[in-house]
């Protein structure tokens, strides 16, 4: 067991911190992959059409494909009769030659043949399959859906820098593209610290707690675009905590540790990672003061390097962990997941109620956003203790972060405060 070194660094403001990290992390290098597996992720190149949409001119209709100018006549009193030559379900390859008088029977989606220059749909019609009987004149390429009518072979489908939703995957098949190049979600390996932690459902002796921070890290992970790894907890034990660390270096793009960060007799984080080059300090913020980060060593490579895992060591208190994961940890992984907007949307909301907020700390408070009859929001703490960084029951019920200025020692009702949705 070592010691946890007393912090030495000057404060932060939450600028500076963030600066720092987005100045460390870049975007992960674009890989090619299936579509099935691109969903969320960020396009690295554009993708242009392989095959026009549609490919070929089809029916819309279930109907009769034949020449517009044989059925000019046709009327319900007086409908005029076609031979059956064709019978065409989507999918089929066949093009049957229609003579004067002639059609074919035809599905949504089958090819129109080359001689036909309309569709009758079945309700005009009697129905017939050997002769059938048309009672309406049609009008000109009546319900043919022509050759790249929606996009042409090359053109340019999706374009570089797009988060791709259902509607891309979708676009992309549909031209006849099967791979996608991509910035691929980050890997984050989530690890807690404490000797005090007990998994969920374990029943708890004195002085114990439920890890609740591995699952708010991995859920939080996977919402913003990364793929959590679990690693557990460890113990208040230096080579523990740094074997488990070393094990996945190699396999993850970056760390998110929670607890011994603190100045206390037992913070291992900091014992550990601080020889290691990891920065730790004080940052301006109420939750979330105490931060690490920095690259931790990959096995072989000098601890100088910055080329390891990006590591985010956060206090261990469950409100500090989920403020410092949307403050630093969110727009780095978006920014390594390829993403151009990084940051939620804010919007200026007005209090209801007053609160304290510390001076000299820019506070987060965990709030909920009310909306009124006529559609305006107003906000309200979500826990009646405030910013208290171990209320992670209460924390549930938020909806919002409510940010107040470093300077600002007391919001009250009636101020405007920038408050950031979260989900
Ligand atoms: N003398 C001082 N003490 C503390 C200071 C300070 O400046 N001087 N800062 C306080 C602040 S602010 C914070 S935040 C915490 C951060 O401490 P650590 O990061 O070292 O975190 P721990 O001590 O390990 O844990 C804090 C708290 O959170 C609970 N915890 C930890 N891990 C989990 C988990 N996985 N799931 C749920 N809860 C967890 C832990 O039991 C503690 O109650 O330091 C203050 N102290
Ligand atoms: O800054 Mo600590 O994170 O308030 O509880």
């Amino acid at each position: 067991m070592t010691l946890g070194a007393p912090t030495a660094s000057p404060p932060l403001s939450v600028t500076e911190h963030l600066d720092r990290i987005l100045g460390s992390v870049t975007r992960l290098p674009a890989v090619t992959i299936p579509i099935a597996h691109a969903l969320n992720l960020t396009l690295a190149e554009d993708v242009h059409a392989a095959v026009s949409v549609p490919s070929f001119d089809n029916s819309a209709m279930d109907g009769y494909a034949l020449r517009r100018v044989d059925a000019a006549a046709a009327t319900a009193e007086t409908p005029v009769a076609f031979r059956v030559v064709a019978d065409l379900p989507a999918g089929s390859a066949e093009n049957p030659r229609l003579g004067s008088g002639e059609a074919a029977r035809i599905m949504t989606g089958a090819a129109v043949p080359d001689d036909a220059d309309c569709i009758v749909p079945i309700e005009d019609t009697d129905q017939g399959t050997q002769t059938v009987l048309i009672s309406r004149a049609p009008q000109a390429a009546a319900h043919i859906r022509r050759e790249g009518a929606d996009v042409r072979t090359g053109d340019t489908v999706l374009t570089a820098g797009r988060v791709l939703g259902p509607r891309d995957l979708a676009a992309a098949a549909a031209v006849g593209v099967s791979d996608l190049s991509v910035y691929p979600a980050p890997r984050v390996g989530v690890l807690s610290t404490g000797s005090e932690l007990r998994e969920p459902g374990t029943p708890l002796e004195r002085g114990q707690i439920h890890d609740s921070n591995s699952l708010l890290l991995a859920a939080m992970i996977a919402e913003g675009g990364g793929i959590p790894i679990q690693l557990g907890s460890v113990p208040d034990d230096n080579n523990a905590f740094e074997e488990i660390l070393r094990t996945h270096a190699d396999q993850v793009d970056a760390f998110v540790t929670s607890g011994g960060v603190s100045v206390g007799a037992y913070d291992i984080v900091k014992a550990v990672l601080a020889p290691l080059g990891v920065w730790f300090g004080p940052v301006r913020m109420q939750p979330g003061k105490p931060q690490g980060f920095g690259r931790f060593p990959v096995a072989g490579e000098p601890t100088t390097a910055a080329t390891g895992p990006a590591i985010f060591a956060l206090p261990g208190n469950p409100v500090s962990v989920f403020v410092s994961f949307e403050a630093f940890v969110r727009p780095a992984l978006l920014t390594m997941a390829g993403r151009s907007q990084i940051f939620r949307y804010t919007q200026r909301v007005t209090t209801s109620v007053g609160w304290r907020s510390p001076a000299g700390r820019a506070q987060y408070m965990p709030t909920i956003v009310d909306w009124d009859d006529a559609g305006t929001a107003s906000i309200r703490p979500a826990t009646a203790g405030g910013s208290g960084s171990y209320l992670v029951a209460s924390l549930a019920k938020a909806n919002a972060l409510a940010l107040v200025p470093e300077d600002v020692t007391e919001v009250f009702a009636g101020d405007v405060l920038t408050v950031t949705l979260v989900s």
